[in-house]
């Protein structure tokens, strides 16, 4: 949580820039006014596909409430990828408890002694909400029933205002508190009803915050923080919706939520030059370069999955940041000529045309127009749904891998796999088929990620990460027996594990950067031990 304060002297951009001496700017970037889009971070020296453009600490990182008894809340790693990290493979990690909240989860006693201080008033805090929600809800199992606990973005902030407040005390604002206070906020033109929402958000917010120091939470004096006005508090939360990221595992599933203003200096594109990544949990957030980056280019990460369609893009750019993509691909997309590997159909000839049957505003999605086919209208809202619901953990998955028998085939005859929402859906089945349970769960496994793959090369820049992850995914498949397997088929598989992780290997080191993280790591291992019994069988 802190800065180490650097002074960067103050170029002649400053005006523009904001006060560029808060920053801790590390070599290789320089912040600059970039047109329309505010200050932005820009190359000071070229970078090739895979080099670390920079890497910084989170100046929070929180767990998502599924993810606190799955992932460690130190280093935000899940048991699996702690042993790979370890090189502990086979040994079983298990997470323990925190005895005082009996909420949050660490991996050792190292990551629970290094998390106390920002824990220890959260920690408080659980424990009294837990006794309050109690005297509420008599029967209700307090380990399970975790509704009670503010949602990942509202315990990210409350880590921060405990870690000012106790800095206050030294008299003075901390100085990583100055690059909270720079970041872009929305307040201004946020609409009247959403800043009701959030006041009323606030106000259980408030009481989370003084359950850290009453026994009887009331509403935390907000001066005590540093809060001169009631609007700096609602700031703060637009500045965290705006500038804030999803953490992610080293594999890119989405886990909670992370922070660093340097890092959020970082504008869109849809089409991105750069990447953040966890890659070996969430101590560490980096940039990575995923093509050829010019000194002087403005380097552009996305802020969303640049696998949707333009108007899911925009909906989503507009709705949390606030602002309309005008990148090259959203103009291409815009162009009725150009094809859309994202939003399209196979036409009579098996070529592609742009998909115009389904409404176009994902909005308001009654607007289908009649003269299309609406059963295959209808199988697309369908697995829209359950991509939702799989977002939201509300899916059931035995259902949806029955539902998959005859969704995925009906959409693959009209759709490439690049198409939307077919590609995510291919992914998904391989998921909820992992560890797949028979040989022909495997192998329909295995043939899901072939087709999203082939399809994720058509929407994603061929060093994006999650190439590498799906190629990950399928190498594992590939390389795993079955007792079904006859030798020849063994053989078989073998070699194309071998072919295949060579690739993955290759994909991780630019996506992920030199090493290519736990992903990388994992993947490497497992191409030694399958060369290795290759020349054994060969
Ligand atoms: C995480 S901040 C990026 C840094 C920001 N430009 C600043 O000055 O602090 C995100 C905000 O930057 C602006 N922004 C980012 N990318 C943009 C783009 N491609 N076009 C227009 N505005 C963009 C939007 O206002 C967005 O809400």
């Amino acid at each position: 949580m802190s800065s180490r304060g650097e002074q960067v002297e103050a170029s002649s951009s400053a005006q523009e820039t904001g006060d560029v001496s808060v920053w801790d700017i590390p070599a290789g970037v320089r912040i600059k006014q970039s047109v329309g889009r505010g200050r932005g971070l820009f190359a000071e020296s070229s970078f090739k596909p895979g080099a670390r453009i920079l890497r910084t600490k989170p100046i929070v990182a929180v767990n998502s409430t599924k993810n606190l008894s799955t992932f460690c809340s130190a280093c935000h790693l899940a048991p699996g990828d702690i042993a790979i990290a370890r090189g502990q493979r086979n040994s079983a990690i298990t997470l323990k408890r925190c005895q005082g909240c009996r909420i949050v989860h660490y991996c050792s006693q190292g990551c629970q002694t290094g998390d106390w201080t920002f824990h220890r008033e959260e920690c408080r805090a659980h424990k009294r909400l837990r006794v309050e929600y109690a005297k509420f809800r008599p029967n209700a199992r307090l380990d399970e029933d975790l509704s009670w606990i503010m949602d990942e973005r509202f315990r990210a902030v409350g880590r921060l205002c405990w870690a000012r407040k106790r800095e206050m005390q030294n008299g003075r604002d901390p100085d990583w508190w100055a690059q909270i206070d720079a970041m872009e906020s929305h307040i201004d033109r946020m609409p009247q009803q959403q800043i009701m929402e959030l006041g009323q958000q606030i106000q259980r917010f408030r009481q989370y915050l003084s359950a850290a120091e009453r026994d009887t939470p009331g509403l935390a004096d907000m001066e005590e923080y540093g809060f001169g006005r009631s609007s700096d508090l609602l700031k703060l939360f637009s500045a965290f919706q705006i500038n804030s990221f999803t953490l992610s595992s080293p594999s890119l599933s989405p886990i909670g939520v992370a922070m660093s203003p340097i890092v959020a200096l970082c504008n869109h594109s849809c089409e991105p030059n750069a990447v953040v990544v966890f890659p070996h949990g969430g101590r560490d957030m980096d940039i990575v370069a995923i093509r050829q980056i010019a000194t002087g280019e403005e380097i552009l990460t996305s802020y969303i999955d640049i696998s949707l369609p333009l108007a899911e893009r925009q909906a989503d750019l507009k709705e949390r940041y606030g602002f309309i993509c005008d990148c090259e691909l959203c103009q291409r997309s815009r162009e009725t000529s150009w094809v859309d590997p994202r939003w399209c159909v196979y036409d009579s000839s098996g070529g592609l045309k742009s998909f115009e049957g389904e409404c176009s505003d994902f909005n308001d999605c009654s607007q289908s127009s009649s003269s299309v086919d609406k059963h295959f209208d209808s199988m697309i809202q369908q697995g829209r749904a359950m991509l939702n619901e799989d977002e939201a953990g509300t899916l059931d998955v035995q259902q949806a891998l029955v539902n998959f028998r005859s969704l995925i085939p009906t959409l693959s005859q009209k759709m490439p796999s690049s198409s939307y929402p077919l590609q995510a859906l291919l992914r998904l089945q391989a998921l909820l088929l992992s560890p797949p349970r028979s040989t022909a769960d495997r192998d329909l496994a295995i043939a899901s990620l072939s087709a999203a793959f082939a399809g994720a090369e058509k929407v994603y820049p061929a060093g994006h990460p999650t190439l590498a992850v799906i190629s990950a995914e399928w190498c594992k498949l590939v390389a795993m027996d079955s007792p079904e397997d006859t030798p020849t088929d063994i053989l078989k598989k073998l070699k194309q594990a071998v072919i295949g992780l060579r690739k993955t290997v290759k994909l991780n080191e630019v996506g992920f950067g030199a090493g290519g993280g736990i992903v990388g790591k994992e993947m490497t291992e497992l191409l030694k031990a399958c060369e290795v019994e290759l020349s054994q069988l060969a």
